[in-house]
Order: C-alpha cells, then sequence, then structure tokens
C-alpha cells in the first residue's frame, strides 16, 4: 500500500459476484488499437465494466501520431468527479496523461477518492516514436507514482523514471525494477516487450528471455511473494504490437480488482499469469484484424466467438465442438437404424450367412478404393500441412486395408466382383463432394465412413468380448480386429479437422457440409443393408 491509503474513501470493494467496476484515465487513440479504446476492450474482454475519463485526444493511425489536444485539465476532474459522485469505481488505470497539469488534476482526484486498485503505465513515447508526455511534465509524473499500487513502465520508460540509460539487458532492467520499487515504495511491473530476443539475464544457465518475452513484478517492502516474480513468455513473431502496454495495464488492474473482490485482498503475480496468456494469443491473433499498414492492434477478443458476414448478413461462427456435437447428434438415427439391421445382428451373433458375408467383403474392397481417391482430393486442397499429411496418410491406409481384404479375406472366399448399387451410389456422392470445391463439404462427407464405423466397430467388439470372445464364432476373427485404438484415433482427429472446416466456412458452406455428411451418414446404412438386397 502508498502513501495514499490515509485518503481512501470508504469505497466498497467489488464481491464475488460483482462485475469490477473499473475506470481508465487516459488517452484516446481513434484508431482503437491503444489508449482508451484498448482499455475498454480490454476490461470488457476480462469481464468488467469499463468507464473512461479522457485525458488527450490524439490524432493517430497504426502508423504514428500526428496531433494531440489535450483539453483543460479542469474539464478531466469535472470527469473524475461526476464519476466518483456516483459510482464505486472498484480499479483505476491510468496511460497517457499528456502534460503537467493533467497530472496534478489526476493526483488531486486519486487524493478525494482514490480507488482500491491503481494501476499507471506512466505513457511518454508511442511505439512509433512519438512524444505522449511532455518533456516539462516528468518531475510531475514523478508525484504521481507513489499514489500507484502497481506502476508498468517499459523498458525505455523505466530509464526515464529513474533518470539512467535504458538497461541492455534483462538483468540490467530487473536492477533498475528494483530502484524504481524502492524509490516510490510501489510494486512495479517490468515489461520485456522491448527487450531483443536473447538477451538473457546475464545470470548462467538462466534462460528466461532466451527469445522469449518475459515480465517480472519487483516489490522491495514485502508486498509479493519474493522480492522478485519473473513470468516467463513466449516472444509472438509480430510487429502488431500498438497498445500491448495499454491493454496489459487494464487487464491487470480489472483481474486485481476481482481477486480482491473474491478474496478481500489482491495478488498481482496471479494477475499477470492470467492476462500474460490471453495477451499473447491476442498478439498471435492480431493477423485476423486488418486494421492499418503500420504496427497493428492486437486481438482482445480473440477468445469471443467469431462471426461472419456473408451477403450482407452476419452469422455466428459455432463454438468449437459446437458444429461436430451438431454432425453427431444428426447421425444419431442412423446409428441406430445399423444397429437394427439384420446384417449387424447376425454379424454379431454368428448367424450371417456366409453369401452375405462374402458381399460385404468385396463392396467394402471397391468402396475403400474410390473412397482412397475422395481422401487423397481432401489432402490436395487442405488448408493446413498437417491436415495434408492427415489425409493422406489415411488414404493409403486404405488402399493398404483394400489389399489386405483381399489378400486375407477374399482370396479364399468367392464374391461378386461387380459394383453393387449402394457402393456406386455411396462413392458418387464422396466424388461429388470432392469435386464441390470446398474443403469443408469433402471431410464431411467422408466423415461418417470414420465416425460411424469405428462406432459400430466398438460396438460390435464389445458385444464379442462380452459374450465370451468365443473361438467357434465364425466371424471371431473380423470381430476380434474391429475396435482398433489408431483408427480411433484417427476418427478423433478427422471429426476435429471437420469442426474447424466448419468453424472457417461460411454459413452457406456449413449447410452443405451438413447435408453432405447427413447423405453419407444414410449410405452407411444402407451399405450394412446392400449384402440382404443384393447378395
Ligand atoms: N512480441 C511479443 N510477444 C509476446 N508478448 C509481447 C510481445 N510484445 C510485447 N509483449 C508483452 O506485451 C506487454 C507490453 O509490453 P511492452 O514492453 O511492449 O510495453 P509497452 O511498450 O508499454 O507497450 P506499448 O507497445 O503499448 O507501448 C508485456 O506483457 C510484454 O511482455
Ligand atoms: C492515446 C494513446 N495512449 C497510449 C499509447 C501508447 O501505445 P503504443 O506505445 O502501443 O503506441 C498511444 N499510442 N496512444
Amino acid at each position: 500500500m502508498t502513501i495514499a491509503s490515509s485518503f481512501l474513501p470508504p469505497v466498497p470493494a467489488a464481491s464475488a459476484s460483482r462485475i469490477p467496476r473499473v475506470l481508465a484515465i487516459a488517452g484516446s487513440d481513434p484508431s482503437g488499437g491503444a489508449g482508451i479504446q484498448a482499455d475498454l476492450k480490454s476490461i470488457a474482454a476480462h469481464g468488467g465494466y469499463g468507464m473512461a475519463a479522457i485525458t488527450a485526444l490524439t490524432a493517430q493511425n497504426t502508423r504514428g501520431v500526428s496531433a494531440v489536444h489535450v483539453p483543460p485539465a479542469s474539464f478531466l476532474t469535472a470527469q473524475l468527479d461526476a464519476l466518483s459522485q456516483d459510482i464505486s469505481i472498484d480499479a483505476v488505470k491510468i496511460g497517457m496523461l499528456g502534460e503537467a497539469s493533467v497530472i496534478d488534476a489526476v493526483r488531486g482526484w486519486l487524493e478525494k477518492a482514490r480507488p482500491g486498485v491503481v494501476v499507471l503505465d506512466p505513457v511518454m513515447v508511442s511505439t512509433s516514436g512519438d512524444r505522449l508526455l511532455r518533456e516539462a511534465a516528468a518531475d510531475a509524473l514523478h508525484t504521481l507514482l507513489p499514489f500507484a499500487d502497481l506502476i508498468t513502465p517499459n523498458l525505455a520508460e523505466l530509464a526515464i523514471l529513474l533518470n539512467e540509460p535504458v538497461a541492455g539487458n534483462w538483468a540490467g532492467a530487473l536492477e533498475q525494477g528494483k530502484r524504481l520499487a524502492a524509490l516510490t515504495g510501489t510494486t512495479v511491473l517490468v515489461k520485456g516487450g522491448h527487450l531483443d530476443g536473447g538477451s538473457g539475464t546475464g545470470n548462467p544457465g538462466d534462460r528466461s528471455n532466451d527469445g522469449g518475452c518475459p515480465d517480472a513484478l519487483v516489490n522491495t517492502v514485502g508486498l509479493l511473494a519474493q522480492d522478485l516474480v519473473v513470468v516467463p513468455g513466449e516472444r509472438v513473431p509480430t510487429r502488431n504490437s500498438h497498445g500491448t502496454g495499454c491493454s496489459l495495464s487494464s487487464a491487470i488492474a480489472t483481474v486485481q480488482a476481482r481477486l480482491m473482490g473474491q478474496t478481500g485482498a489482491g495478488d498481482w503475480e496471479a494477475a499477470l499469469r492470467e492476462v500474460k496468456p490471453w495477451l499473447r494469443e491476442a498478439l498471435r491473433a492480431s493477423d485476423r484484424l486488418d486494421v492499418g499498414t503500420g504496427n497493428g492492434p492486437v486481438h482482445h477478443f480473440h477468445h469471443v466467438q467469431q462471426h461472419t458476414q456473408e451477403h450482407g448478413q452476419t452469422s455466428r461462427v459455432p463454438a468449437e465442438g459446437a458444429f461436430a456435437a451438431a454432425l453427431r447428434d444428426a447421425a444419431t438415427a442412423d446409428l441406430e437404424a445399423i444397429h437394427g439391421l439384420d446384417f449387424i445382428k447376425a454379424l454379431a451373433d454368428g448367424s450371417l450367412p456366409e453369401k452375405e458375408f462374402a458381399y460385404y467383403l468385396a463392396q467394402d474392397a471397391m468402396y475403400l478404393n474410390g473412397y482412397s481417391r475422395v481422401l487423397a482430393r481432401a489432402a490436395a486442397i487442405a488448408p493446413t500441412e498437417a491436415e495434408q499429411l492427415f489425409w493422406a496418410r489415411s488414404a493409403q491406409n486404405c488402399l493398404e486395408v483394400e489389399s489386405e481384404l483381399h489378400r486375407t479375406w477374399l482370396s479364399t472366399r468367392t464374391a461378386d466382383g461387380t459394383l453393387g448399387p449402394v457402393t456406386k451410389s455411396y462413392v458418387d456422392h464422396l466424388l461429388a463432394a470432392s469435386v464441390s470445391g470446398s474443403y469443408g463439404v469433402l471431410v464431411a462427407a467422408v466423415l461418417p465412413c470414420f465416425w460411424l464405423y469405428a462406432e459400430v466397430g466398438e460396438t460390435l467388439h464389445g458385444q464379442f468380448l462380452a459374450a465370451g470372445a468365443p473361438d467357434a464364432h465364425p466371424y471371431a476373427v473380423w470381430l476380434r480386429t474391429y475396435a482398433d485404438a489408431e483408427f480411433a484415433a484417427a476418427t478423433r482427429q478427422a471429426v476435429a479437422y471437420t469442426d474447424a472446416a466448419a468453424r472457417a466456412a461460411s454459413a452457406g458452406e456449413r449447410d452443405a457440409m451438413t447435408l453432405a455428411f447427413r447423405q453419407s451418414a444414410r449410405y452407411e446404412v444402407e451399405f450394412f443393408d446392400a449384402p440382404r438386397l443384393h447378395a
């Protein structure tokens, strides 16, 4: 706690169930990547209720700041007073202040109405190199530091606050962090965003900055578990880092306010550990936003369902797994129908006429040949190399199973080698899907052969084992090999790829995927019923 504790008004803490009310006092970035705009997104992304008192207007985009307008500080005071006279504020995040009169206004307000959590991001210069705090305001900023519970300078700001050169490596930055913490009596978050990868901590064996992006909390008066807590992080290779500092500080303020509400005490380390992976993913997902030609913004809501735009209409992208679950639901009736077929019941109890079994095997071999070609097409148009490899391997497996059918099962049997009507229709349907041009439609069409076959196989295998796996069963060898762990794993992968394809697809394409899947599921039923009708 800081010297400001004595000024604390009786502000009720956020309760466990209450949404933290977080105020950002910062400048406006009309391009939406930094400043108050980033703060509000960040607060909302962490479940807080965001408020904004604007200190300055900037004219900026992802390439730089072209103008700054600072309204009279008295108007900022009016905004802050209006808020604290009516609203209990759980946390405040302070960003761009622009000039000394603004800093004085904020300090004056904190003296009257300091919220329970104060995070100060001492914004001085933007990523683009433009000044966001007048040089003459540096002294005034110093007077504000002790009012903060957490100060979050980047490496350049840390150096300016200490009137020292910028630290050359991570170890030097941590030492500076300690000096600033001691000087102000607050906790300092040393940010590794501007470290060049690999500068290391200077300690042999310490690889905390081997190309990574660590941050560290420093407190010299016993507020942390240790004086120094380093939270390592992966460095995301992107130039879209506009507003990371703003986003981080308001996210931390929000999470800390929530933890205060839940436990009555904050935990900076827990807050940082929660926020850092979110920011990493926001940086990773920044490519999905197409904003500007310079240092673009991070994707604050990367974790929230996306929407796709089609024919001027917005449609919801299903949550992960939802499309696959809907397909599985749609196939329930088909699975039940399969288990109700005479062919399946007779295969299970051993009463299946050999002629029908031979017909089934011969058709299966022909089907697999066509299926393999269709899987090879999926490999050809797969969006990722992993998918390409998966479908190519599946295509190869199919051919291997086909030749195994001929070598082991069909060589000793007399079976008609004519393409049956169901086999032909099923393969034609798959071929049609493969020329549709849609990867999603194609993988949805091939999925039932994985999924329903795997489930039928597992059930039949289970029944066979439950019956004591009798050697005398005429189809014992077939049933014994029916449930295959590798095939089950491949099926899960095929389901996951289909689900991912659906999430990337337009609403119309998803409908076509469902249709293709359902038609194939229907053919699965008919395929198992074909021996009865056509053998
Ligand atoms: N390329 C990156 N990959 C992963 N994390 C990053 C990357 N760049 C910055 N960060 C993280 O973003 C946060 C902000 O760090 P940074 O040192 O860039 O602050 P800043 O300079 O104040 O930010 P800003 O760019 O908004 O001014 C830190 O948690 C840092 O670790
Ligand atoms: C209004 C405002 N506040 C803060 C920043 C710093 O963010 P960055 O260093 O990422 O440009 C900014 N550019 N604009």
